[in-house]
């Protein structure tokens, strides 16, 4: 199947995440257009990614059979308001990676009756382990969800949900959920420093015990529970640590932070969509 030229409009940091790691994995960069509103911007993704680039938007869309929207959601609106036309004209599939949107709204800006698709895929597709939820509106076709699968199965896994309310859900676990992870490995690495390591020590460290942790949790046949408790000794050190974090009350923050940021996605929807 020849490849489906892919338009970004806005080339940020999820977008680039996006059609970087689908170049690394032998996508042609000459299928793959990207835009902002800033010429500077352009001219680095061309020289560091080899992708097509224009500052106008319908120019995209007119090359494009698939139009990946990427701007912030506080700016979809007045976007899809400047594309309704050449959508209308050109039908192509429509993914949308912006949190708090409604396909509702993505549909009633575009002029409506177009293909769309909710998704919510997360930056470590960059380097080929993104996780994304799909949701798809009735006027997708079979064909049209087997694009976008095999665009997300280019730089991670992908879930398709049969709610669109689950797409928030999936921002909580996984869209938002590197930064979780990132700011660990922030924590860590500056406690580590403060014991007397490195910071490079510290980094390498933290690092390597996060990417092991999370390959034998995918490869392991026991829950991550089960993996915590193997790593206790009774009386030993890991339990002095597993404590304080129990008695800090770890697990309800982790709880309550995912339901704050679960709940500004339905804010987000309803100050951004009326
Ligand atoms: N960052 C993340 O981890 C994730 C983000 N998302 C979603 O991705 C979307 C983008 O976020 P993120 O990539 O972080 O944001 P960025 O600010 O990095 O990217 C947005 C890009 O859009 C461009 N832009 C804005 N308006 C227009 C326009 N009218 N036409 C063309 N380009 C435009 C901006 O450039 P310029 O100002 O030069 O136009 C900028 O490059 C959001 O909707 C967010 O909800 C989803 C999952 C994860
Ligand atoms: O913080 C945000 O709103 C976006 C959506 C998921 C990750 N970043």
């Amino acid at each position: 199947m020849t490849q489906p030229t892919l338009a970004f409009i806005g080339a940020g940091n999820m977008s680039q995440a996006i059609f970087g790691g689908l170049i690394q994995q032998g996508y042609d960069a000459a299928r793959i257009w990207g835009s902002t509103r800033t010429p500077e911007k352009l001219e680095q993704l061309k020289a560091r990614y080899g992708i097509q680039t224009s500052t106008d938007n319908t120019e995209l869309v007119r090359q494009a059979d698939v139009v990946i929207l990427g701007v912030k959601p506080q700016g979809m609106q007045a976007l899809l308001k400047e594309l309704s036309e050449t959508l209308q004209q050109r039908r192509p599939l429509i993914i949308s990676v912006a949190a708090g949107i409604t396909v509702e709204a993505l549909d009633r800006w575009s002029g409506g009756g177009l293909p769309i698709i909710r998704s919510m895929p997360n930056t470590p597709s960059l380097v080929g382990t993104g996780a994304c939820g799909l949701f798809a509106n009735a006027v997708v076709t079979a064909e049209q969800r087997e694009i976008a699968s095999s665009l997300f199965a280019a730089v991670g896994i992908l879930s398709w949900v049969d709610r669109e309310a689950l797409i928030d859900a999936v921002i909580a676990v996984s869209g938002s959920g590197p930064a979780y992870y990132f700011m660990m490995m922030e924590a860590m690495i500056a406690a580590g420093e403060k014991l007397g390591l490195s910071r490079e020590s510290a980094t390498e460290l933290t690092l390597q015990t996060a990417l092991g942790a999370a390959r034998m949790a995918q490869e392991s046949d026991v829950d991550a529970g089960e993996l915590k408790r193997r790593v206790m000794s009774p009386g030993g050190t890991t339990e002095q640590a597993i404590r304080t974090f129990e008695q800090g009350g770890l697990p309800q923050l982790v709880e309550s932070a995912m339901g704050r940021c679960h709940a500004r996605a339905a804010e987000m929807a309803a100050e951004l969509t009326k």
